[in-house]
């Protein structure tokens, strides 16, 4: 458990700065092709009451950068990174949880408006520790000190690039984080959004936080306005310093900056080679002993007048994070008030499911109770199958993908643990899945004919239901394992497979012995079996044919059962392997995901 203090306002932060030391990051390019280094043994320190912008061309290695200093990659890494709070050393583990990152794409919830994200998101990170009342009195502070109040009841889809910006550092500071990381924290932003943008992380910067960012070009007004610029080209630190020393620094090396002429673009200019290369010079003077900082004074301390009055009537509290058990029931809600928003994931579904049961009812009308259409109601039950297997599967397939760098981010910024969210998607979701599966069969099973018995349509229930959350579970795993696109395509060959093993376009009886063993594998066999005994099994009555049918095959419904080879199935024991097969899925699927947000 890590602690921190939250107070209104935002005034002070716990301090942290960051050393690094021949920081090197290699990566591998493709097979058996030789590692590119990316960067190339860089040092530097990054303080706390400074904005520090990382700048250089495109390619340089300014994202890699952010990206090794957050921990949100380092496999491929080397040299030092040292986290100090006060006078001692951190370890990575401490640091990670007093330090967010706000990346260039804003992942938010678009369904929710920034009000209730806010609130969602203070449930999350504060639990308990406030009040109801203290943490809505936080949620107004922070989207005031962010001009974000008139935006209270938008929806987050609906922000502009700025807002969108802003919101996602106002998400980020409810939990009051000593370190902040940004990358491209302006781009897409016109030049006034990108004043307030740099104005807003000068000010958090001041109540001492280490707050650094990349960023593209700057007008000579903003690059001004940072505490602390570092230089990065072809993976090497070619000046770090403060914005009043670039023009000195490079004149010291023999190169005027013309008067008049932007400074951020100056030195873009000369690290892009524009003026020959000084790429040796440049490093050497950046790495040695002079410091072209600032005579800095930690603005952490310096509180000014207004903002002492602030603190002084507002009450500092320790917050404490809440348990992942408290985390989950937001999590839960968070996840059940997205499903009943997003109609095309629920409210549609339900009725194209409605009308495809009307559909499949009015296709095998009779079916059921027909002794000389029972190959037709098999054919009924398979479709059922199939039907069940893939509007299930294809959208999770595509789910988690397009969730994925939200939840990459929220967990990143500890707002909770992977399983946490994983659990409460699961128990959320399962209900809606089984709902898709009742509403289908209770309208298909009774307009097919099927046997007006509670206890076969439960039965068909079940096996359905199993059908559905199976598929589900299976195209979670297919999505969290390949790309969208890959997974679909597997999606559907898996299941054409599978359905081949089902035991009806193949009777069990007719299939090679090493087929037949395979078959084992196939879920789908296990439910058409299921939804057969439903419907055939437990000795079942004879079932009436048409007057002028002189020879009635399937009369008895043993017969279909004995031609299936499905004479001997125990139903319960179906179900059983379904469930198994549920819950190895899911697990798998929570590996999968795992892996997959680690790797991204
Ligand atoms: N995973 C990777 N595999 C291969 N090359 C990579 C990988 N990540 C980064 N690179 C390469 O490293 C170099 C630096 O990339 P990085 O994204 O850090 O640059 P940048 O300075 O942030 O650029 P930009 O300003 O355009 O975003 C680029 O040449 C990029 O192609």
């Amino acid at each position: 458990m890590y602690q921190r203090t939250v107070q209104i306002n935002l005034p002070k932060a716990q301090t942290i700065d960051i050393e690094f030391k021949d920081v090197t990051w290699e990566v591998q390019t493709g097979f058996r092709k030789p590692k590119k280094q990316v960067l190339r043994g860089v040092s530097g320190c990054f303080k706390s009451g400074e904005l520090t912008a990382i700048m250089g061309p495109s390619g340089a290695g300014k994202s890699s950068l952010l990206n090794l200093l957050t921990g949100f990659q380092d496999a491929g890494s080397t040299g030092t990174i040292d986290y100090i709070i006060g006078t001692s050393k951190q370890n990575y583990k401490a640091y990670k949880k007093a330090s967010c990152y706000i990346q260039q794409d804003d992942q938010l919830h678009g369904l929710f408006t920034t009000l209730e994200a806010m609130k969602m998101a203070a449930d999350l990170k504060l639990g308990t520790s406030l009040s109801q009342e203290s943490k809505n009195f936080l949620i107004d502070d922070i989207l005031e000190t962010l001009d974000l109040t008139k935006t209270k009841e938008t929806r987050c889809d609906r922000l502009s690039g700025g807002q969108k910006k802003r919101f996602s550092i106002a998400l980020e500071l409810l939990d009051n984080p000593p370190v902040m990381f940004l990358d491209e924290p302006t781009t897409g932003l016109d030049s006034s959004s990108t004043l307030q943008c740099i104005a807003m992380l000068q000010h958090l910067a001041k109540g001492g936080r280490t707050i650094v960012c990349t960023i593209h070009q700057p007008s000579a007004g903003i690059y001004e306005m940072f505490d602390h610029i570092y230089l990065i080209a072809s993976g090497l630190c070619m000046f770090q310093g403060s914005p009043a020393n670039t023009v000195p620094f490079f004149s010291s090396l023999g190169l005027q900056c013309p008067r008049y002429h932007n400074p951020a673009d100056y030195m873009i200019e000369v690290v892009s080679k524009e003026y020959g290369d000084f790429s040796d010079q440049l490093t050497a003077a950046a790495s040695g002993p002079k410091s072209w900082r600032s005579g800095f004074i930690r603005k952490a301390f310096l509180v000014t007048s207004f903002s002492r009055k602030n603190i002084e009537q507002k009450a500092t509290v320790i917050v404490t994070p809440p348990t992942e058990f408290l985390r989950f029931f937001v999590l839960f809600r968070r996840c059940v008030i997205q499903l009943y928003r997003d109609w095309t994931v629920t409210h549609l579904k339900l009725i194209l499911h409605f009308l495809v049961g009307i559909l499949l009812g009015l296709f095998y009308a009779d079916a059921g109770a027909n002794g000389s259409k029972t190959i037709n109601n098999c054919g009924f039950l398979l479709v059922t199958v199939i039907y069940l297997c893939y509007t299930s599967m294809m959208p999770a397939v595509l789910r988690f993908p397009s969730e994925l760098p939200i939840i990459k981010k929220e967990k990143f910024n500890n707002w909770y643990q992977l399983r946490t969210y994983y659990v409460a998607h699961l128990i959320a979701n399962l209900p809606v899945q089984m709902l898709f599966a009742v509403v289908y069969s209770s309208v298909s099973y009774f307009m097919s004919s099927q046997p007006h018995d509670w206890s076969r349509f439960s039965m068909f229930l079940m096996g359905a239901t199993l059908t559905t959350t199976i598929s589900e579970s299976f195209g979670l795993v297919l999505g969290t394992t390949v790309n969208p696109i890959n997974g679909t395509f597997l999606g559907a060959i898996a299941s054409c497979m599978m359905l081949l093993f089902a035991g009806f376009f193949v009777f069990f009886r007719h299939m090679p012995l090493f087929m037949y063993y395979v078959s084992y594998l196939s879920y789908l066999r296990y439910a058409m079996e299921a939804l057969v005994q439903a419907i055939y099994g437990y000795d079942r009555e004879k079932l009436p044919c048409p007057e002028d049918e002189l020879y009635c095959h399937y009369r008895a419904p043993k017969t279909i059962l004995e031609e299936l080879g499905m004479k001997d199935v125990n139903f319960w024991m179906n179900i059983g392997i379904l469930m198994v097969n549920f819950v190895v899925l899911r697990m798998v699927g929570y590996f999968t995901l795992r892996r997959k947000i680690s790797a991204s």
